[in-house]
């Protein structure tokens, strides 16, 4: 049997090495992840509808057990996430008579919900995706639709780290997004933090989503994405890292299995992508993988639910792909 490295002691002097768990992957990949990996982010179980799916009803019990893991592992645990359009429950954007909730309303409630919550595992969780996707795709937007936004305005997003901040003064706190290595969104993204910054709000990374495919984004426009993010002064971590063997417009579900021009384009990327990362180990200071092995991957129902998918380095016998060992025989 071939002698398996550590994933995350091959690159302990690049970055940390991670993956997204939930309540099943936290037990069917326990070998995996504490011999890989040393940092976890929860892939649902901290997001706010199953934090607070109530006003004032905290249910802590699933984050309480991953942060207890994540110490008993000695591994660092990412927060996500605070502020997102998604998976947020209506509650928070609703009057008690129903009707749409106003600014200082909605501010309040978000104060309560991220000084609960970051308050909760302060010094314990070592950063957070404190606001999650508010650029927009589309080219005419800067900032994405939201009720965020249109309740509050803009200053949402700066409010978000401020909160998070006063309640942890030592997480750092990240902006995260994805399609980040687009030239125009990376450029939005750039603008956005930028002017944060500028007010000195409290942002300490960037988090780069990093859901990527076997042909996009292209290596050039990652490492221009890293070079611009990075030109703030900012740490960055790719914080949900898959490569898809489908592009985002194949919606072909006739595959039980990856073909072989699959497994061989998906090994060659993985090579590329990781000597790229390596070349930056100086500003990434977090690689998280969106999932642990492709017996679990989120992208068994998106963008096509129920299309299987084979995106990560361990197959679905949580095996290590070649990918695997390419990427770790680099030394
Ligand atoms: O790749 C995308 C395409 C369209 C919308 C969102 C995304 C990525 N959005 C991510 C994906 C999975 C969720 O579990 C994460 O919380 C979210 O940040």
């Amino acid at each position: 049997k071939l002698n398996i490295p550590s994933f995350s002691d091959v690159y302990s002097d690049c970055f940390s090495i991670g993956a997204a768990i939930n309540q099943h992957t936290i037990e069917s990949s326990k070998q995996l992840l504490t011999k890989h990996f040393n940092s976890i982010t929860a892939e649902n179980d901290m997001k706010p509808e199953n934090l607070q799916p109530e006003e004032n009803k905290f249910t802590f019990e699933k984050a309480d057990q991953f942060v207890a893991f994540a110490e008993e592992h000695k591994m660092k645990m990412r927060g996500h996430t605070l502020v997102w359009h998604n998976q947020t429950p209506d509650w928070m954007f609703t009057t008690p008579d129903g009707s749409v909730a106003k600014r200082d309303l909605l501010l309040d409630r978000m104060q309560t919900h991220i000084s609960t919550v970051v308050g909760r595992y302060k010094g314990r969780i070592h950063s957070w995706d404190v606001v999650n996707e508010v650029i927009d795709d589309s080219e005419n937007l800067f900032l994405r639709k939201s009720n965020y936004l249109d309740i509050v305005g803009e200053d949402f997003i700066e409010k978000s780290f401020r909160f998070a901040h006063e309640a942890d003064p030592k997480a750092l706190l990240f902006y995260n997004d994805y399609n980040e290595s687009h030239p125009q969104k990376r450029d939005k993204i750039y603008k956005l933090v930028k002017s944060l910054l500028k007010k000195d709000v409290p942002l300490h990374g960037i988090g780069m989503q990093a859901h990527w495919n076997l042909t996009s984004p292209t290596l050039d426009n990652i490492r221009a994405a890293i070079e611009k993010y990075a030109s703030l002064g900012l740490q960055i971590q790719l914080t949900e890292l898959d490569v898809s063997v489908f592009d985002t417009t194949d919606r072909r579900t006739d595959l039980k299995e990856p073909t072989t021009e699959m497994v061989a384009l998906q090994e060659e990327r993985y090579e590329q992508l990781f000597a790229l990362l390596r070349e930056y180990r100086d500003v990434i200071s977090c690689v998280t993988f969106w999932g642990v092995a492709d017996d679990y991957t989120w992208l068994d129902n998106f963008p096509v639910r129920g299309r299987k998918n084979w995106p990560l380095l361990f197959d679905d016998n949580q095996l290590p792909k070649q990918a695997f060992h390419k990427i770790t025989s680099f030394k």
